[in-house]
Formats: structure tokens, C-alpha cells, sequence
């Protein structure tokens, strides 16, 4: 791995004028794990550390991402016949298919050969198969890595790449989607593992706004990947339209203190962060918030007690493990992960699956008089559950909200403000987001 050194010379140039002059944070060694950025200086709250451009960005292509969006522009195309016009066989409007972007990934892709996802199939199924295959376009921003600067391919080798076999799996299913992929070629294969390793351990997922659709593109940003992780992090990061990230001090950083964000939704629970990074990012984290069972006194955790007649709430026994046990606050009984993970499975189920078929009037009755009876108020689940409320009030446009509902709103708010400040966030982007209802 490059050194700290190497890697903030090349982060340097790739900042290029958005670099400042006197910057307040720099590179260096970090306890936590590997590189990390540090403070130059005091930095004071909502104090601008930096902004950064994407080095690359590519389609997310996720389980139900939508597909028939441009590539280059990000545009919504048409539901049928949005392929490129010169059969590379991604999604690109007529504009980009000819742009100066598109070509090399053009050239390259009809050089391996797409399979044509239709073939073969009858007519009624022509009509309703995607002409896109989802691995193809999620190759698709590590193919663009191959055709950047030299100085940006160096960037990208100077960052982090986990191991993981699942990395080559995703190789391996775009492989099939083509006919002469250079799978013999261990080099490019070599190097293409590695920049798949690399975006699956640093790119976000950066919204982008086109008109009235929004999309999650998958974006590299070399400097705000090097910040560690932190459960309730000292800075917080967004995107200014999936191709600018922007980072701010959430609290008081003082002058040699390690810049942190966070890798996780601040409002999850301890075990669900702590799954959430060991499958994604392989580590167990060793935050003070991920060593205290109470969570900060917000019991993000918390279930109800299984002893019959019991009414107490239970919380994971052992931290930073994911399969504590868990013991009941009133009554004091154990029990096993395996039945309080079935019964949270349960919990976040049921709330999910009102949250993406509820109008939000049943939304409210749902969560104030039917939850109560099977999930604590504390949980994450019912949090995030009045998170999506007041984020989906925040954009209605044509509804109208009785008294009651909107006072609703006004306590949810209140609620997650509130928790917000147990946890130490700060001027975090999520109290921003809720105090100017943008969610
Ligand atoms: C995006 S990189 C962060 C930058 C990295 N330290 C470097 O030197 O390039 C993410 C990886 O850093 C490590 N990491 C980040 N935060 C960590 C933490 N709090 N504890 C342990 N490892 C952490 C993990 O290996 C994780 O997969």
C-alpha cells in the first residue's frame, strides 16, 4: 500500500484548483487502520474541511436500480430501445452515444461482444426482458478507471482494496455477459481485481438529480475514502449531484485529532452497524458508541422481552460481536442471538413492508398505534420508520396534512433531534437534512 506521503501527492494533483492553499487537514499514519486525514489545525464545527470532484462515477446498477438511465448524462431514457445507437449495448442517449465520454468504453465493450440478452427467448418474453444485464453495467465503472490519467490510475492503485472472493464473483458474472471477455488475459484480470477491490472498499453511493428522477450513482472520491470510520463521526460528508463530495466538521475537531465520517446510517443500531461493516468493509469497529451496550441511553437495539408476562425491553449483552447474547433490563432473563435476530427480522419486516406500501396517513396510524404493541419506541426500525415520514411529508407536494399529522411530523422530528444529540452527531448532514425538512 502507498505510503501517506504518496498517496496525499496524488490526491494533491487530483484536487487540482479545489486544493487550498493552507488546507486544514493532511494524510498521515492512523491508530484506527491504515492511512487516515488528520487535523492541521483546530477546526471548528460546521467549518468546511474540503470539497472533492469524483475521480470516476458509474452506474450503481443494484438490485432495482433503474436500468434505462444514460451512462454519461444520467438522463431517464425511454423504457424500450434505450440502448446505445452504436451497439456497445449499455444505456446512452442519442447525444452521449457519439460523445468524446462514451467512446473508449464504447470501443471496449463491443470488442468483448456483448451477448445479446434477447436471443432465444419467444416473443412474449422479448417483450418484457431488459436488454441490459445489471453485472455488465456494474463493470462498468471499473472498465472507466482503465481509460483515466496516468496520475489518476496511479491514485486509484495508491488506495485500499479489501480481499474478498465475492469481488471476483462480481468479475466473473460481468464476464458472462460477454462473449470475448479477456478472462485468459491474467494481467488485465489481475488489475481489473484489484480496481473492483478498490470501489467496493471506498466509492459511495452518490444521489444525482435529474429533473424530477434521482438516481444513486457510484462514485470514487479518493480524499473523502481515506477519512475512517466512525459510528458517530467527527465530519460529515454529502454530494453535490452524485460528482462533488463536500465535508464539514460535525463537532470541534482539534488540531492533530483524526477526521472520521462514517460508513454506516448514523441511526442504525449497534449490531446492525457492526454486520453491516464486517460484510461490507471487513472490520469490527472499537468506537466508544460501539462499546456501550446502551448505545449513548438511546437503546437504538432494543426489543421487547420474550419471558411471558415480561414487559421490559432487551439489549445485546456483548458488544462488537455479531451474535451477543441478550438480557432483559427489568427481569433480567437471557436469551440466545439466534431468537432476538428473528424477532428483530420480524420487526424490521413488518415495518418495511408498510413503509413501501403505505399512504403516509396509514404510515402514522401504523406507527403510533400498531407498533407500540410489538417494538420498543427506541428501536432503530421505528426511528427510521418516522425518519421516512417526515422525509416523505417533506416532498409531498399535492397532499394535504391534517393538524393532527402534522403535528405528528413535529414530534417525530423533535424525537430524532433528540437522539440525534444523545449520540453526540453534531451538526451532522441528518440534523441538517431534518431541521430543514430537505430529506
Ligand atoms: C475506505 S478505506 C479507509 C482508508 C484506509 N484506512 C486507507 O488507508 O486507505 C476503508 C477501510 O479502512 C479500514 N477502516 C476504516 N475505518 C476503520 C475503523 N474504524 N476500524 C478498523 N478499520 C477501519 C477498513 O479496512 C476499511 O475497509
Amino acid at each position: 500500500m502507498a505510503t501517506p506521503t504518496e498517496l496525499a501527492r496524488l490526491v494533491d494533483l487530483h484536487l487540482a484548483d479545489l486544493r487550498d492553499p493552507e488546507p486544514n487537514w493532511t494524510i498521515g499514519p492512523s491508530p484506527m487502520a491504515g492511512r487516515g486525514v488528520f487535523a492541521t489545525r483546530d477546526i471548528q464545527q460546521g467549518e468546511l474541511i474540503f470539497r472533492e470532484r469524483a475521480l470516476v462515477v458509474g452506474p450503481t446498477a443494484r438490485k432495482g436500480s433503474i436500468l434505462n438511465t444514460c451512462v454519461c448524462c444520467h438522463k431517464l431514457l425511454a423504457v424500450k430501445d434505450f440502448l446505445c445507437k452504436n451497439k456497445c449495448t449499455l444505456p446512452v442517449c442519442d447525444k452521449c452515444s457519439d460523445s468524446e465520454q462514451h467512446r473508449n468504453e464504447c470501443e471496449l465493450f463491443r470488442r468483448w461482444q456483448p451477448k445479446d440478452l434477447q436471443k432465444g427467448k419467444d416473443d412474449d418474453a422479448e417483450a418484457d426482458c431488459c436488454p441490459v444485464n445489471a453485472m455488465s453495467l456494474r463493470i462498468l465503472t471499473a472498465v472507466r478507471v482503465f481509460f483515466l490519467q496516468p496520475d489518476q490510475r496511479a491514485l486509484v492503485q495508491a488506495m485500499q482494496a479489501n480481499d474478498d472472493k465475492c469481488y471476483r464473483g462480481e468479475i466473473i458474472k460481468a464476464a458472462q455477459c460477454f462473449r470475448k471477455f479477456p478472462t485468459t488475459d491474467k494481467p488485465y484480470m489481475d488489475k481489473l481485481f484489484r480496481v473492483v477491490g478498490v470501489l467496493n472498499t471506498n466509492a459511495f453511493e452518490a444521489p444525482c438529480r435529474m429533473g424530477d428522477h434521482e438516481i444513486l450513482l457510484r462514485g470514487l472520491f479518493p480524499l473523502t475514502a481515506v477519512m475512517n470510520h466512525e459510528c458517530t463521526p467527527n465530519a460529515s460528508h454529502y454530494f453535490d449531484n452524485g460528482r462533488m463530495a463536500v465535508v464539514r466538521a460535525a463537532r470541534f475537531i482539534p488540531k492533530g485529532g483524526e477526521v472520521t465520517t462514517t460508513y454506516t446510517k448514523i441511526l442504525w443500531s449497534n449490531l446492525t452497524r457492526c454486520i453491516f461493516l464486517k460484510m461490507t468493509k471487513n472490520f469490527i469497529c472499537d468506537c466508544a458508541r460501539c462499546n456501550d451496550n446502551t448505545e449513548n441511553g438511546t437503546y437504538l437495539s432494543a426489543l421487547f422481552c420474550r419471558q411471558q408476562g415480561c414487559k421490559g425491553i432487551m439489549i445485546p449483552v456483548q458488544t462488537k460481536t455479531l451474535q451477543p447474547d441478550w438480557r432483559c433490563l427489568t427481569c433480567e432473563s437471557v436469551f440466545p442471538h439466534s431468537k432476538m435476530a428473528r424477532y428483530q427480522d420480524f420487526a424490521l419486516n413488518t415495518i418495511n413492508n408498510r413503509i413501501n406500501a403505505c399512504s403516509i396517513s396509514d404510515m402514522i396510524t401504523f406507527i403510533n398505534d400498531m407498533c407500540p404493541r410489538f417494538c420498543p419506541p427506541s428501536n432503530y426500525v421505528l426511528v427510521e420508520a418516522k425518519l421516512n415520514v417526515i422525509w416523505r411529508m417533506s416532498r409531498a407536494t399535492t397532499e394535504v396534512f391534517t393538524e393532527e399529522q402534522l403535528k405528528c411530523k413535529d414530534r417525530y422530528r423533535a424525537e430524532l433531534l433528540e437522539l440525534l444529540e444523545k449520540l453526540g452527531a453534531g451538526e451532522c448532514t441528518l440534523k441538517k437534512l431534518i431541521t430543514e425538512e430537505r430529506l
